[in-house]
């Protein structure tokens, strides 16, 4: 089973957004960039959209391309898609796919508790801000 799944780089005074997954959830207890699943029909930027509406409640504009990262997992492998995303300050609220978030220096990340399908986003990440 392949997935496509987009994931969203909020970036905010040098720091970037990471969430804890709920622990019911796959790879719960891990953090990650938000964002999920792409519906039949979905553009990316659309996905994204939809995603952070609903698990953080907040508007974003998705305004570039990042980088996409392919991982298996014991049961599927995931494509990982990341765009940068503009937040717009509203308030975030948590609806229940994550149990807490952070806004961390990109160096700060925690890299083992990372979702694995992530590290190469972070590292993409960490390039295009040392260009
Ligand atoms: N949203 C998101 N999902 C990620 C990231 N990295 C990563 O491996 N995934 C994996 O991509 C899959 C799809 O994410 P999702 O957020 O839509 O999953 P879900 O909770 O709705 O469903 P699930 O718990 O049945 O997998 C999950 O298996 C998740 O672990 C990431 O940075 N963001």
């Amino acid at each position: 089973m392949i997935l496509n799944v987009v994931a969203a780089v909020m970036i905010a005074d040098g720091k970037i957004f990471v969430a804890q997954r709920h622990r019911s959830h796959s790879q719960g207890g891990l953090w990650e960039f938000p964002g999920g699943k792409v519906e039949p029909g979905e553009t990316a930027e659309i996905a994204l959209e939809r995603e952070l509406q609903e698990e953080l409640s907040i508007n974003v504009t998705v305004t570039e391309y990042l980088a996409t990262s392919v991982h298996q997992y014991p049961d599927k492998t995931v494509k990982l898609h990341g765009y940068l995303c503009q937040w717009h300050g509203d308030q975030i609220e948590l609806t229940g796919s994550h149990e807490q978030y952070r806004w961390l220096a990109p160096q700060q990340v925690d890299r083992t508790t990372l979702a694995p399908a992530d590290l190469p986003l972070l590292d993409a990440l960490i390039n295009m801000l040392n260009s």
